[in-house]
């Protein structure tokens, strides 16, 4: 059911800064993208079969802008690739986990996703998300 770790998401206060520091360690943007859905700015980088997500606010009501202001920059999400997200948000909400979202909602690249509510997950923020690639 689980395929892999899709990737981590790092909130950042700015996208472009950001993108020099990690890019100077040596990893390599891959593509910049918006998702308005999400309220959100992402540089993608790849690491092998996995990705580092670069996150940006982009209005002050973004689940990144709170995060931030609250906690500063980091880590923010775990995602974790799934064969079939339906099935798995129905399990999970079936054994009693907050989701936060009950039916998957598009992201980055395109990619089915949904929130699991980090009070549920031993205070990690998990987003489950299905490629079809
Ligand atoms: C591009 C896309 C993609 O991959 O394709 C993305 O990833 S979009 C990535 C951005 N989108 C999202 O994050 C959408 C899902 N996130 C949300 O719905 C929200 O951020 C919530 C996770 C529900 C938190 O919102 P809320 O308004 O409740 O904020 P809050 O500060 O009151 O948080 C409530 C409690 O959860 C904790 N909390 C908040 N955000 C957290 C996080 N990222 N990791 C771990 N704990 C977290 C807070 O410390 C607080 O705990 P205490 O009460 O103990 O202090
Ligand atoms: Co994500």
């Amino acid at each position: 059911m689980f395929k892999k770790i899709d990737h981590v998401g790092i909130a950042v206060k700015n996208l472009d800064e950001s993108i020099k520091v990690w890019e100077g360690l040596g990893f390599k943007v891959e593509e910049v993208e918006e998702v308005p859905d999400q309220k959100v700015r992402v540089a993608v980088i790849r690491v092998g079969e996995s990705r580092i997500e670069l996150l940006e606010a982009t209005s002050e009501d973004s689940p990144i802008a709170k995060f931030i202001e609250k906690r500063g920059e980091g880590i923010h999400h775990l995602a974790i690739g799934v064969e079939d997200i339906e099935a798995k948000l129905e399990e999970l909400k079936r054994k009693g986990y907050r989701l936060i979202d009950e039916k998957p909602r598009i992201g980055a690249g395109g990619a089915k996703i949904a929130f699991v509510h980090p009070k549920s997950v031993t205070g990690v923020l998990l987003e489950l998300c299905e490629r079809s690639e």
